[in-house]
C-alpha cells in the first residue's frame, strides 16, 4: 500500500524559472517548457518511480515519463537512465497567469539565482562521414532487397568542452532560440539529457488526442525553402509515410481520427512538413498511446519492425533517449509526450549530440548528411 502524498502549494515568484532548477544542482531533476501553454514545470528530488498501471496517481501533481528508443539499453552511456515514470518531491509551475511551488516535503528556501550566459569552448571528435556513407550503403541495400521503404538514420557526435557545462546557460539559449519547441532536460547524477523538440508524439486532453506527423526538411538557407518543400516529391513521400502510419495506429484504438492539411513548421534553421492528426479516445492512457505510436516512421522507419531490426544492427551508437518518447503527465492523466530529438546527452565535460533524418530510395547520402548538420545546430548554437 503506497502512502498517500499531499502536496502543499506555496506562492513563489521567480524572475527566471530556471532559478528553481538551479536551486537543486545535485538532485535528480526535470525541466519542461511547453510552448503551447507557455508554461514551465520543473521537478526536483525523486519521490519515487511509479507504476502508472497500478498506482493511484491522483495525488501527484505531475509525472515525468520517458521510454528509451529501444526497449533495452546495452552499453554504459545510457545505462540506468530513462525508461521510468517519476514523481518528484518539489515542483515549480509558472505560466502567464500564475507561478507556485508544490511540495510534499518541508519547503526549501528557494532563492533567485542570477544566470550567467557562457560560450563553451568545444572541440569535435573526428568526422563520421565515412560511417554515414557505410550506413547509407546498407540502407540502400535494404531498399534494393525490398525489405523496407523508409529508414531514419541517425548520428551521434562527441564533443569535449574545456570547462564544465553551464546547464542554465544552455537551457536559456534553447528557450530563446526555439520558441516553437518543447524545451526539456532530465538530470540523474552526473548525466543530463536535454534538447528542444518540435515534435509531439501524442498529447492527451480528456478524450482528445493530438499527434504530429513531422517529416520532410529543407534548410532555411535555401532560397524559397518553405514554398519548395511543400511541393518537393521526395519530402512529400517521406512525410506521407508518416501520416499514413500514425493514422493507421490511431485508428487501431481510437473512436475517430481526423487528418489535417499538410503545412509548414518553421524553426530557427529549418522548415519541416507537418500534418496534425487528431483523434477521440476514451480508453487508453497517454503512456499507452505513447507505446502504441512509438516509433513513428519519422524516427524509426517503415515497416517498423524491419527498420528497428536494421537500426539495431547497423547504427554504431545506442539511441538511449534520443528520438524516444518523453514528457509530462498531470494528475488527471493529461499531458504531452514529445520525441527526444534536437537533443544531447551531457556527461561531465563530454557532450553527445544526436541528429537523424528519414531516408527513402531517392535520398542522397551527402544531402542527408548536410541535413543532420543543420538539425545539430539546435544544440550547437545553445552551447
Ligand atoms: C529524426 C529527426 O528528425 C525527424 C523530425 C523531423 C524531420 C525529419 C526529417 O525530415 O527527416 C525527421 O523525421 C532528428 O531531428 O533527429
Amino acid at each position: 500500500m503506497v502512502e498517500k502524498m499531499k502536496y502543499i502549494k506555496n506562492d513563489l515568484i521567480l524572475k527566471n524559472p530556471l532559478s528553481f532548477w538551479a536551486n537543486f544542482p545535485e538532485s535528480e531533476r526535470f525541466f519542461w517548457f511547453d510552448p503551447q501553454k507557455e508554461e514551465f514545470v520543473i521537478g526536483a528530488e525523486r519521490l519515487r518511480a511509479v507504476d502508472p498501471d497500478k498506482d493511484n496517481l491522483s495525488d501527484i501533481p505531475y509525472l515525468f515519463h520517458s521510454q528509451t528508443f529501444f526497449d533495452d539499453v546495452k552499453g554504459e552511456r545510457w545505462k540506468n537512465f530513462g525508461g521510468e515514470t517519476i514523481a518528484f518531491k518539489h515542483y515549480f509551475v509558472a505560466n502567464k497567469k500564475t507561478s507556485y511551488y508544490l511540495t510534499c516535503d518541508p519547503p526549501k528556501n528557494i532563492s533567485e539565482i542570477p544566470l550567467t550566459k557562457i560560450k563553451h569552448q568545444i572541440s569535435e571528435k573526428a568526422s563520421d562521414f565515412s560511417d554515414w556513407e557505410e550506413l547509407f550503403q546498407a540502407i540502400s541495400q535494404n531498399f534494393t532487397d525490398g525489405k523496407s521503404k523508409k529508414i531514419v538514420a541517425s548520428r551521434e557526435l562527441e564533443f569535449l568542452s574545456q570547462s564544465p557545462f553551464e546547464l542554465e546557460s544552455i537551457l536559456q539559449n534553447l528557450l530563446e532560440n526555439n520558441p516553437n519547441a518543447f524545451i526539456f532536460a532530465y538530470q540523474k547524477e552526473q548525466r543530463i539529457f536535454l534538447g528542444a523538440s518540435p515534435e509531439i508524439l501524442v498529447q492527451k486532453n480528456g478524450n482528445q488526442l493530438l499527434s504530429y506527423a513531422l517529416a520532410g526538411t529543407f534548410p532555411k538557407t535555401m532560397e524559397n525553402a518553405g514554398e519548395k518543400l511543400l511541393t518537393d516529391p521526395k519530402n512529400l513521400l517521406e512525410h506521407e509515410i508518416v501520416v499514413q502510419k500514425i493514422k493507421k495506429n490511431l485508428l487501431e484504438k481510437a473512436e475517430s481520427v481526423k487528418v489535417g492539411q499538410t503545412g509548414l513548421m518553421e524553426l530557427k534553421n529549418v522548415y519541416h512538413l507537418r500534418t496534425l492528426l487528431t483523434a477521440k479516445s476514451s480508453k487508453s492512457s497517454l503512456i499507452d498511446w505513447g507505446k502504441h505510436l512509438h516509433p513513428t516512421p519519422a524516427l524509426g522507419g517503415e515497416p517498423r519492425h524491419e527498420a528497428l531490426t536494421f537500426l539495431r544492427k547497423h547504427e554504431k551508437h545506442e539511441r538511449g533517449l534520443y528520438a524516444a518518447p518523453l514528457g509530462l503527465i498531470d494528475n488527471e492523466g493529461n499531458g504531452t509526450l514529445i520525441v527526444g530529438i534536437r537533443s544531447a546527452l551531457i556527461n561531465e565535460q563530454k557532450l553527445y549530440a544526436y541528429a537523424g533524418c528519414g531516408i527513402i530510395p531517392s535520398s542522397d547520402a551527402l544531402e542527408e548528411f548536410n541535413e543532420t548538420k543543420v538539425k545539430l545546430k539546435t544544440i550547437l548554437e545553445a552551447l
